[in-house]
């Protein structure tokens, strides 16, 4: 190779995600002989050099930082899920990535951080998922949080506000906010973007002055319903913390999951688009249609979509046969649940209003099956639910005497809260 094509070697253009997605955290590999990534169980690594092991964890306690080398012992890293990390921070243009066991634990080590450092009043915006809200609400890890909506973040800061969090497209609502200008707001708080909904194909919230973005990375991380698994990806320093946080607490990622996460990154961004596209359309669908009261779809775009129904949510649920009446999101197959009944049933019926969670509320995640499918599906369970509602036989026939009369054409309601 000659001076001149490394030069051109070192000048590449920063790699696309849909590159990203494939390659990053992987790049040792060639040299290592291997084409698939190792998957490494080991809880323990050993250590005949005590000295220079006490040395190493010295190291570790006083900055968080990666030990160089064998982890020591499973709790403190793993090369596998650091693999994970690695290509997650890249995909949101951070420093570092942080992995946990799940969401909630991922949360649960921010806020213990920020709290850790004398700042234990969080600022949030409702509508959050519900065990988010829930877990701030409740104060159950000594934190004391505002709720607000966007315009009053800069006024409900206070000196020891550690945190503004919020979630956008929003559970469930799929209500957007503007994050330049949330971030804005914010002044030197940190503000935390749950961008489970949007992954870094849609939005990479760091882009917009967030400092840091919080993913279930069960939903489309995984993106196949197998793996349970949270990753914070921030700044190098606030993931020194959150290593030592989660070395002390406990709250890791097992290897396998990371593997997992590794391989469903990999087609991450050709899901994302294609369950999009299919998202999209059953939006526009529903919208036109008169069993219909309201469609939340995000302008950002996305696999999600929310409705209200005239008849009873509850049987729309019943009624589905195709798509899997459960709670959880982002994976292959579409999945649809209540969360009057499950994913905000914690935070009670008032702060459901509060966030704008009718309890006639349907939330959708639209998978990979062929939308004529979903659509044949969700046609006959809106059919069920108009029956269940005026005391029909329920023999899904469509008795259109007995629909309500139609309401106004609709677009899918977009953005604002
Ligand atoms: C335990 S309920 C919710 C799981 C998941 N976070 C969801 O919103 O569906």
């Amino acid at each position: 190779m000659t001076k001149d094509s490394m030069d051109a070697t070192s000048a590449a253009p920063p790699r696309s995600p849909d590159t990203e997605a494939v390659h990053a955290g992987r790049e040792d590999l060639a040299a290592l002989g291997l084409h698939a990534v190792p998957l490494d169980l080991s809880t323990t690594y050993p250590s005949p050099d005590s000295r220079a092991e006490a040395a190493r964890l010295d190291e570790f306690a006083a900055t968080g930082a990666r030990l160089e080398g064998p982890p020591v012992y499973a709790r403190l890293d793993n090369p596998t899920v650091a693999r994970f990390e690695t290509a997650l921070a890249r995909l949101e243009k951070t420093e570092a990535a942080v992995a946990f066991a799940s969401g909630m634990a991922a949360l649960s080590a921010v806020l213990l951080l920020r709290a850790s450092q004398g700042l234990r009043h969080v600022v949030a915006v409702r509508p959050l998922y519900g065990c988010s809200d829930h877990l701030l609400t409740g104060g159950l890890l000594g934190t004391e949080v505002t709720w607000t909506d966007p315009a009053g973040i800069a006024d409900a800061l206070r000196p020891d506000t550690g945190l503004v969090m919020v979630e956008t497209p929003a559970n469930p609502t799929l209500a957007e906010m503007d994050l330049t200008a949330v971030a804005h707001s914010c002044g030197s708080v940190p503000l935390l973007v749950d961008n489970t909904f949007a992954t870094p194909v849609l939005q990479r919230p760091v882009e917009h002055g967030a400092r840091i973005v919080l993913h279930s990375a069960t939903k489309y991380l995984g993106g196949h319903g197998d793996v349970l698994g949270g990753v914070v990806a921030c700044d190098e320093e606030t993931a020194r913390g959150l290593r030592r946080i989660r070395f002390a607490t406990g709250g890791v990622l097992h290897p396998l999951a990371g593997y997992l996460l590794l391989r469903g990154l990999s087609t991450l961004p050709v899901r994302m688009r294609a369950q999009s596209a299919t998202a999209a359309e059953l939006a526009r669908r529903l919208a036109d249609d008169p069993r219909v009261a309201r469609v939340h779809y995000p302008a950002l775009g996305g696999a999600m979509v929310s409705f209200e129904v005239h008849g009873d949510p509850h049987a729309v649920i019943a009624g589905v046969r195709l798509i899997t009446p459960a709670v959880s999101l982002g994976s292959v197959d579409t999945l649809i649940q209540h969360p009057g009944s499950i994913s905000h049933r914690i935070i009670g019926e008032d702060d459901r209003r509060t966030g704008g969670i009718s309890e006639k509320l349907l939330r959708m995640s639209v998978g990979l099956e062929d939308v004529e499918d979903l659509w044949h599906d969700l046609d006959a369970a809106l059919d069920a639910a108009l029956d269940a509602a005026s005391g029909g036989a329920g023999d899904g026939v469509a008795d259109l005497s007995s629909r309500p009369p139609a309401p106004r054409r609709q677009e899918p309601e977009r953005a604002g809260r």
